[in-house]
């Protein structure tokens, strides 16, 4: 199913029946991908006096409660929300879901302690493009991405100035597949979080982070269109669905 978009770039073409799914699936098991130090996600079949929401239990119908943290468990995007006093939902605040995307791989730096993905390292393998989202995928990409445990493991994490050089390309969505784009004990700093939504300044509401995403080794460096699709709920963040289409010409 091929499409035409027009774009203020050009003509676009996508395969809408190609999807490349860049999401974690979410699941009740301690395998779950996890960080900030809580427990796996769960589903479980609602239980009353008389009642055991499941078919197996003789139900007619299958009826779980999920319980899980949007930050925590799994693909996730939060808007400005995520950082504020006030409430800000990721629902009301992400209006449009296709993108221009450019997806990049970085080996993140030594410094000090810490692993640290660079102004330098962002500018060079962005060269002069300015995509509306970026997806950033972070090198060595193992499959233990996907059930990996994160707390207390010090990420990698993107550095004041690379954001602020990622805001001034205007580029509007940044996804990366670590569970947060700071550094795990900042002390509240946030200091990439609030470079990119410019917190200080003219705040960028519609502007979103995605978090924990997987790309396959399959899928290539390159341009390409996003899709990006949250759960509607009205709360900072929501789980979400990125999915990348090739552009053929
Ligand atoms: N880096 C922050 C902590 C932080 O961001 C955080 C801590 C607990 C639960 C969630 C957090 N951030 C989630 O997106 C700090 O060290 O204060």
């Amino acid at each position: 199913m091929i499409t035409t978009i027009e774009h203020n770039s050009g003509k676009l073409q996508i395969d809408l029946s190609n999807p490349l799914d860049i999401s974690i699936p979410l699941r009740a098991s301690k395998r779950n991908v996890n960080a900030w130090y809580i427990s796996e996600p769960k589903i479980e079949p609602v239980k009353t006096k008389d009642f055991i929401g499941s078919v197996k239990a003789g139900a007619d119908v299958n009826f779980n409660d999920i319980y899980f943290n949007p930050h925590a468990h799994g693909t996730h995007t939060e808007c400005i929300g995520h950082i504020t006093e006030e409430f800000h939902s990721i629902n009301k605040n992400l209006k449009q879901f296709f993108f221009t995307a450019e997806l990049i791989s970085v080996a993140p730096e030594n410094y000090m302690k810490d692993t640290i993905i660079s102004k330098k390292q962002i500018e060079a393998l962005l060269k002069d493009k300015k995509p509306e989202a970026l997806v950033i995928r972070t090198m060595p990409n193992t499959k233990d991405k996907k059930n990996r445990h994160y707390s207390e493991t010090n990420w990698a994490y993107l550095t004041e100035e690379a954001m602020v050089f990622i805001r001034e390309q205007g580029i509007q969505h940044v996804l990366i597949d670590l569970p947060s784009v700071d550094r795990e004990h900042d002390g509240g700093k946030l200091l990439a979080h609030k470079a990119f939504w410019n917190f200080d300044g003219e705040r960028r509401m519609h502007c979103t982070i995605t978090e924990f995403i997987y790309v396959r080794n399959k899928i290539k460096d390159g341009n390409y269109m996003l899709n990006l699709q949250i759960a509607p709920f009205e709360n900072d963040a929501s789980p979400s669905k990125p999915i990348l289409y090739e552009i053929l010409a």
